[in-house]
């Protein structure tokens, strides 16, 4: 099976309320450890690329490495780049065999970021790749954010619309509360699940994407501090939020710093306990299983998608 595009897999998602794991990939064992997940659960799966993963990793194994997965699998895989600055960067990945490019305009004014969007759009769909664009801006560090600010910063559900009906982008990642890597909340956690709600109402149908949503497990960011880590107040989105989004047009999950932790935690412990071992393969072994393990959890218990290729 070739690499496919999100539009199928998103329709299913949308009427079984769940949603599908987007999972960041930088190397060969982070890609083999979600793929053997998305495998035993038989699920649907998006591989996403950053800038950053690109630099790190040179698109062209990156593209191998994803298709050897698409090989070995048989699965279902999307390959989709993550947060595309500009028409360049998602013309390249298009014109290379990306499945799906994100063109995220966020941090342009509503009418710059339609038309970035749009142009992105009308190239992508002409190849017959499809776009996720983002509206309203990711939180850094959430203070109990104020009503006021809320409105400034978080999804304006009348925008969403005129958005999605200009730019004719195929998913919109929504700002609710969420916010990428591991300091996500200082207090209490919280989305803002009514605006959710209104966003979901008047976009009936339309798949909405989640952005910083891992969940920063505690038993990670505690396996970290105490192999020599220091991640004071590391704190993510718990996951009955998550399976709530699901529910709500929220087809798309992104998760990368929960794969991160698994890693490193793993590693860190390895390495404290094997001072001898100079073997990469010794302790990239167990960090590629911990991906594993992290990826069947959140397929199982969190996204609901397993048996979603059936
Ligand atoms: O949104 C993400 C990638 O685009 C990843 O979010 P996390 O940092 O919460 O894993
Ligand atoms: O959105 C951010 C993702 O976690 C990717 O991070 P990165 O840009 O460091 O690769
Ligand atoms: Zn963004
Ligand atoms: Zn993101």
């Amino acid at each position: 099976m070739p690499l496919v595009t999100s539009k199928e897999m998103f329709n299913k998602a949308y009427k079984g309320g769940y949603a599908i794991g987007a999972f960041n990939v930088n190397n060969m064992e982070i890609i083999q450890g979600i793929v053997e997940a998305a495998k035993e659960e038989k699920s649907a799966l998006i591989l996403q690329v950053s800038a950053g993963a690109r630099k790190y990793a040179n698109p062209i194994y990156l593209k191998k490495l994803v298709e050897a997965a698409v090989e070995d699998s048989n699965l279902p895989i999307v390959l989709h780049l993550d947060h595309g600055e500009n028409f360049d960067i998602c013309k390249a990945c298009i014109d290379s065999g990306f499945t799906s490019v994100m063109i995220d305009g966020s941090k342009y004014p509503f009418e710059e970021n339609i038309r970035i969007t749009k142009e992105v759009v009308e190239y992508a769909h002409s190849k017959g790749v499809v776009v996720e664009a983002e509206l309203g801006k990711l939180a850094g560090v959430e203070d109990a954010v104020k009503v006021s600010e809320k409105d400034a910063t978080y999804t304006d559900p009348e925008q969403a619309v005129e958005f999605v009906e200009r730019t004719g982008v195929d998913s919109l990642a929504v700002a609710i509360g969420t916010s990428h890597g591991a300091y996500k909340f200082k207090g209490t956690p919280s989305l803002d699940f009514e605006r959710l709600e209104i966003i979901t109402k008047k976009l009936e149908g339309f798949p909405l994407v989640l952005h910083g949503a891992s969940t920063v497990m505690p038993e990670f960011v505690a396996k970290c501090n105490e192999y020599g880590g220091k991640l004071p107040g590391a704190q993510g989105v718990p996951e009955d939020m998550l399976r709530k989004a699901a529910t709500m047009g929220v087809c798309k999950i992104n998760i990368d710093t929960d794969l991160r932790l698994a890693m490193t935690a793993t590693v860190r412990e390895y390495f404290v306990n094997h001072p001898e071992e100079f073997d990469p393969r010794k302790y990239l072994g167990p960090a590629r299983d911990a991906i594993k393990q992290m990826v069947q959890h959140k397929i199982k218990n969190v996204l609901g998608c397993s048996n979603s290729i059936l």
